[in-house]
């Protein structure tokens, strides 16, 4: 296994796995907020190798916008996320895929948090695995009032592979996060509220219009101001957040095509049902 594999061979890895995709909306670009969308509506949002390559892009794209305020990460259709794609996870079922596609990820999340704006997920449906470890990368989470998030990865013979509990921990503070890894269990709008993980819930019908309500509060200030604050909050423990993001993924990887996740594996998934 490569200890330090370059960007270029990580994504011609991942490149191999296609479906979906993550882009940049510019619709509210004027007023300073960036919307980053994950569409992948028929497989609910589940993460292919290419949209973590997807992600990476924006985020650098991200990093050159001089008088950008906020981004609020959000998913199409009834899902947020489902997490990593299955398909992903059944063909590539060894340790060294697990630790390339971590690496990857950790680098391009660890670059969203250090961006000098006001990062918001908009988190509704299903926010399941990587799905949840996505949603907790933001300074705020905003929960819809059909949200079904949960750490569903012990479920699946894993520990979270994309830095979710590092971020979640940050969050919710350390009994809380591990009872949210240790127990799998899905979170309601409520729930989500009194753990203190969701800053606030919308109505699922208008949740975009007012999530960005959210935000137009938040960022009355000149782009400038903004970015000096988030500068400075983004400093805070920066080491200590990227040290524990390599501990956790020296947890995970080995765990990626163990005998646990690989009979995980073989069923067939679904962690929350339908009510109809
Ligand atoms: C990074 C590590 C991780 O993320 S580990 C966690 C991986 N994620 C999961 O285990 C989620 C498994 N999926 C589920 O629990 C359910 O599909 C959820 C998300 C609750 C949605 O249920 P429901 O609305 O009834 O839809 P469904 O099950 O019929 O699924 C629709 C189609 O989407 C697919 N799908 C779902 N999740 C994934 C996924 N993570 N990767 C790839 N495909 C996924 C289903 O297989 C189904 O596909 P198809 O229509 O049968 O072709």
């Amino acid at each position: 296994m490569e200890e330090n594999p370059s960007t270029e061979f990580l994504e011609n890895f991942l490149l191999n796995y296609t479906g979906g995709e993550i882009k940049l909306l510019q619709t509210y670009y004027n007023e300073g907020i960036a919307l980053l969308c994950i569409n992948h509506v028929e497989k609910r949002n589940a993460i292919t190798g290419k949209m973590l390559v997807d992600l990476r892009n924006c985020v650098l794209e991200l990093e050159k916008w001089e008088n950008g305020k906020a981004v609020i990460l959000y998913g199409e259709g009834i899902a947020f996320s489902s997490g990593g794609d299955l398909n992903f996870a059944r063909t590539e079922n060894n340790p060294t895929s697990g630790f390339y596609m971590s690496y990857y990820a950790h680098d391009t999340l660890k670059r969203f948090r250090k961006l000098p704006f006001v990062t918001v997920s908009l988190v509704h449906g299903p926010a399941l695995g990587g799905g949840a470890e996505l949603a907790v990368y933001s300074d705020y989470v905003i929960v819809a009032d059909d949200v079904k998030l949960g750490f569903v990865h012990g479920k699946m013979g894993i520990v979270s592979a994309w830095g979710g509990t590092t971020r979640l921990m940050r969050i919710v503070g350390e009994r809380k996060a591990l009872e949210m890894v240790l127990t799998s269990k899905i979170y309601s709008a409520k729930e989500c509220l009194d753990l203190g993980l969701a800053y606030k819930i919308v109505n699922s019908s208008i949740k975009l219009a007012e999530t960005l309500n959210f935000v137009r509060a938040l960022t009355v200030h000149d782009y400038s101001i903004i970015q000096s604050n988030k500068n400075v909050t983004n400093f805070v423990s920066e080491n200590s957040f990227e040290k524990s993001l390599d501990i956790e993924r020296e947890q995970f990887y080995p765990k990626w095509g163990s005998k646990l996740n690989k009979e995980a594996l073989d069923k067939r998934i679904k962690h929350v049902q339908n009510k109809n």
